[in-house]
């Protein structure tokens, strides 16, 4: 038997639309045994067919390794969210990909990895730290990422989570094809001091530095909650935004009694439910049975 074991992860770090995640301390578990036929269990029956995003991973790493598609019993394990801006869907990717380089003893590395991965998600920002974990930048030259692992300080998240979904392909929708000058500087500045401030600690800098100008001003429309919790969030110095396409709201810092604050008025003002972790030290992994 392997079992897959992948992090949730929170994207964008308001700054770093489509370049930035982070991977959270907040675990699911595929499993997959060999089978006569395909068996999905521990999921949405909607979702327990070979259109299955796991499933759809396996199968192009296989056409990748140039191998046959085996059938498997795969039991999903998995209290992250669908569409909440968790990553879930990269967590389904990275499980079918890493399952299937186990299944074949195929080695991939983690950079084959990613790119596979980066092929079928679109885009890297969750992928990457669900494959390396802590928090990793990236970029696109010519189809394929480039990245980067960003060590944190000792920062602890709070996702506040609503129980509304937003959809991934729909949140792109609402995002504007030009962007201002100047908008463009003002992104740059505080994108390089926000990965400073990640690493070093310095907590007022990274509160500071949570100003986007690519995705929030347009989704923050899509999370009726955004604007409350922005604000006190700006009010304790908290650095906080829409985690990956929302719905889900991340805000991050050293010091737990902040967080402890805002979660005690974010359930008990708004009704919305919270979890805190760590960012995850690592990413993926697998283990046999
Ligand atoms: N446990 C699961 N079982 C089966 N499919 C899942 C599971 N979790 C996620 N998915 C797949 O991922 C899709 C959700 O992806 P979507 O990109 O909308 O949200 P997300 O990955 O949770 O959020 P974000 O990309 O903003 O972090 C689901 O529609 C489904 O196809
Ligand atoms: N960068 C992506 C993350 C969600 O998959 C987005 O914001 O659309």
């Amino acid at each position: 038997m392997i079992r897959v074991h992948v992090p949730a992860t929170s994207a964008n770090c308001c700054i770093g639309f489509d370049s930035l995640g982070m991977a959270l301390d907040w675990w699911a578990t595929f499993q997959f045994e060999p089978s006569d036929e395909l068996i999905i269990t521990g999921c949405p029956k909607e979702y327990a067919n070979e259109d299955n995003l796991v499933v759809q991973s396996f199968l192009k790493t296989c056409q990748h390794l140039k191998k046959e598609m085996p059938t498997f019993h795969l039991h999903i394990d998995s209290d992250i969210p669908f569409s909440r801006g968790l990553g879930s869907s990269s967590t389904c990717v990275v499980a079918g990909i890493l399952a299937c380089d186990a299944w074949f003893q195929a080695h991939l590395n983690k950079m084959e990895i990613l790119e596979i991965a980066t092929d079928i998600e679109g885009h890297p920002d969750n992928v990457a730290p669900c494959i390396f974990g802590k928090a990793v930048c990236s970029f696109m030259e010519e189809g394929k990422p480039r990245m980067m692992i960003i060590p944190c300080a000792d920062y602890k998240c709070l996702a506040m989570i609503p129980d509304y979904p937003i959809v991934t392909n729909e949140a792109r929708k609402v995002l504007p094809s030009t962007l201002e000058y100047k908008d463009a500087v003002s992104q740059v500045g505080h994108a390089l001091c926000f990965l400073q401030a990640l690493q070093v600690g310095n907590e007022m800098i990274l509160a500071k530095s949570c100003v986007d100008h690519l995705h929030e001003p347009y989704r923050k429309k899509l999370i009726p909650d955004y604007d409350s919790i922005h604000e006190q969030c700006q009010e304790m110095d908290l650095a906080m935004w829409i985690s990956g396409s929302g719905s889900t709201m991340l805000a991050i810092s050293l010091d737990p009694t902040k967080l402890n604050q805002l979660q005690k008025d974010v359930e008990t003002k708004l009704s919305i439910q919270c979890r805190q972790m760590p960012i995850a030290s690592k990413g993926a992994w697998v283990d046999y049975e």
